[in-house]
């Protein structure tokens, strides 16, 4: 069964005022989350990406469709069942929304007062969670005095304080420079890693999903457009979207300014190769161009990890006969995808 189940969510707003237009945030989306994900969900400002999260911990009602966790559908709950649920889900927000008036350990300590846990047993349960997230020494200050990455890391500890079998990350590194983007995924990869907990990542930045998520959504204007394994996206993505978003981690096609470049560099043909773990490397393609007596040169391009899996996206410049290029390419088989830039 899916930890969590959205099926054909439609959720709609009234218009703001009258005779406007109703605003349809997230519009007919099926997503299956497995216990263990680490499930991304990426897309453009107001793409629906945050009320999907709403509604996700049932912070607001679905207009339509059903959304289930462990096999219980949420969109039927109200009252002490409902928050019994959402108890079982932690969230973690772009801007850490911490309490400022109150030290580390009394934010990490808060949802646990609030469910009205002994002091004794909150404190040794703080104690922990500060020693997971590595802010041990920083239980007696106040939220200002921590950077934004260790703001965040304490905004994860007080997610976790009930121990949510999920956590919904709202674009939890957005206000991050990269070094501390780089030690909160460490930290959410250890979190599902080490405690099992699913985790539902909401990004508009395509290195986020490459880093930590297994799966991938793409959102646009409301719909999913393109789901699956992340490494299966970032090397086919199948809709303009999702091909944007990987340009912006992938950066080995040549186009625009720097395909002129090439062109006025390098006579010849040029042709993009791409190669993923599952056949070829570049190896096998350089050595049959070689032996089938075509010079050529890398003039684009390298070799990318996605999720620890190799992608590469190379430009060579090639030279010689046609007829000898085209058995060379002939003979390099498969798992190798191999185009001639043509604009
Ligand atoms: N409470 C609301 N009332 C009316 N419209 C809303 C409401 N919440 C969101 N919307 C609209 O729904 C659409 C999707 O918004 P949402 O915030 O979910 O997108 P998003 O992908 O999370 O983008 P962002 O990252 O900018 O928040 C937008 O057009 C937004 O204006």
């Amino acid at each position: 069964m899916p930890h969590i189940s959205i099926t054909d969510v439609t959720k709609a707003y009234a218009p703001r005022r009258r005779g406007g237009a109703t605003v349809v945030a997230v519009d007919g989306v099926s997503l299956e989350v497995e216990r263990g994900d680490v499930f991304g969900v990426i897309g453009y400002s107001g793409a629906g990406k945050s009320t999907l999260v709403r509604l996700i911990n049932g912070l607001e009602p679905v207009t339509q469709g059903s959304i289930q966790i462990d096999g219980v559908d949420v969109t039927s709950l109200s009252g002490a069942r409902l928050r019994e649920v959402r108890q079982g889900i932690g969230m973690i927000f772009q801007r850490f929304n911490l309490l400022r008036s109150r030290t580390i350990r009394a934010n990490v300590a808060y949802p646990l007062e609030v469910v009205g846990m002994p002091r004794d047993q909150r404190r040794a349960r703080v104690d922990e969670l500060l020693r997971f997230v590595g802010l041990e020494d920083k239980a007696d200050a106040y939220p200002e005095q921590l950077s934004g990455g260790q703001q965040q890391r304490v905004g994860i500890a007080r997610a976790l304080a009930a121990e949510p079998a999920i956590l919904l990350a709202d674009e939890a590194t957005s206000a991050l420079d990269p070094e501390t983007t780089d030690e909160v995924l460490d930290l959410l990869a250890r979190v599902n890693r080490e405690l099992g907990v699913t985790i539902v990542v909401i990004t508009h930045e395509m290195d986020v999903i490459a880093r930590i998520a297994t799966k991938v959504a793409v959102m646009e204007q409301g719909r999913v457009v393109e789901s699956g394994a992340t490494y299966d996206v970032f090397t086919r993505p199948q809709t303009d979207t999702a091909r944007c978003f990987v340009r912006t981690v992938v950066r080995a096609l040549p186009d625009g300014d720097a395909l002129v470049a090439l062109r006025e560099q390098h006579d010849g043909r040029l042709f993009t190769i791409s190669f993923t773990d599952e056949g070829a490397s570049e190896a096998r393609v350089f050595g049959a161009l070689a032996r089938a007596g075509v010079d050529f040169h890398l003039v684009h391009g390298g070799v990318d990890d996605i999720q620890g899996r190799v992608y590469g996206l190379l430009t060579i410049a090639v030279r010689g006969d046609d007829a000898a290029v085209a058995d060379a390419i002939a003979s390099i088989g498969s798992g190798v995808t191999i185009t001639e830039v043509t604009a």
